[in-house]
C-alpha cells in the first residue's frame, strides 16, 4: 500500500483499535479534527522537526510524511452538533480542543465553545477542555464552565524544557498547589462547589452579565 493512503483507509484504523483492545487497553482517544496538518507557521520558524530516531511507530514505519496529505472524506465541526453525535454514538467524553491554537486560525477559543455545548452536554457526557490553559485560575474557570476535566499541553512541555521529568512534576505541582489556593480564596471547599456563579462574562454587545 502507498505510504500516503494509509490515513484514508479506515482498515488501518480498524488494525489499529484491534491492537489497542488486544493488548488490554479500556479506552482509546480519537483526533477527529486533524484531516490534515495546519499551516503551522511557529513550526515552519522554529524549524520543529521530530529528533532523529523518533517516529509514529503505530500507524506508520516511515515517518511524518504520511500525515501531510489528509483524509477530506472525514468532516468536523467545533459546535454543539459535535457532542450531539458523539451522545449519540455513546462516546464517554468528549475533549474541546483546538490542539493548542496550532491547527486553525481564527477557530473560538476552546472556553467559548465549553460555555456553548456545556449545558447542552450536562449529564449525558463528560466534557474535557484545553488549549490556552496558563494558570490555576484558568483550570478554575474551565471547571466553573462545565467541564469534568482540563488537560495542559505546554505547561509540562516547559517544565520538560527546565528540568527534564522532575521539571514536568514541578509544573503539574505549581500547576495544583496553586488551583488548589485559588479554590480556598474562592470560598470553594470541594470541586463540585465550583459553578458559574463565581463568574463574570463579558457578553458581545459589551455587556458585562453574571452567568
Ligand atoms: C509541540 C506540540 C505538539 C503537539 N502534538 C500533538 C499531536 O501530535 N496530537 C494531538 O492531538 N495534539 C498535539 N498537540 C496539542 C496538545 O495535545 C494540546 O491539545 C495542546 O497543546 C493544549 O494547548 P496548550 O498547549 O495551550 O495547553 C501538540 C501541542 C504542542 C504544543
Amino acid at each position: 500500500m502507498a505510504n500516503r493512503s494509509k490515513l484514508k483507509d479506515r482498515s488501518v484504523a480498524v488494525q489499529l483499535i484491534k491492537r489497542a483492545q488486544q493488548t488490554g487497553y479500556r479506552a482509546i482517544l480519537l483526533t477527529v479534527d486533524t484531516p490534515s496538518l495546519g499551516p503551522r507557521l511557529n513550526e515552519f520558524r522554529n524549524n520543529f522537526t521530530l529528533p532523529p530516531g523518533t517516529s509514529f511507530p503505530n500507524p506508520f514505519q516511515e515517518g511524518v510524511e504520511d500525515l501531510k496529505e489528509g483524509d477530506g472524506s472525514r468532516s468536523y465541526v467545533y459546535s454543539i452538533e459535535d457532542v450531539r453525535l458523539a451522545i449519540q454514538h455513546k462516546v464517554h467524553g468528549v475533549i474541546i480542543s483546538n490542539h493548542g491554537g496550532r491547527q486553525l486560525d481564527s477557530v473560538p477559543a476552546t472556553l467559548d465553545v465549553l460555555q456553548e455545548v456545556a449545558p447542552f452536554a450536562r449529564g449525558k457526557i463528560q466534557l474535557a477542555v484545553d488549549g490556552g490553559i496558563r494558570s490555576c485560575s484558568d483550570i478554575f474557570k474551565a471547571l466553573a464552565l462545565g467541564a469534568q476535566y482540563c488537560f495542559v499541553g505546554r505547561i509540562p512541555i516547559w517544565g520538560l524544557a527546565y528540568k527534564g521529568e522532575e521539571g514536568v512534576d514541578l509544573a503539574i505541582r505549581i500547576l495544583l498547589n496553586d488551583f488548589r489556593m485559588t479554590m480556598t480564596l474562592a470560598g470553594c471547599k470541594s470541586v463540585d462547589e465550583i459553578t458559574p456563579d463565581y463568574l463574570s462574562v463579558l457578553s458581545t454587545e459589551g455587556i458585562l452579565c453574571r452567568l
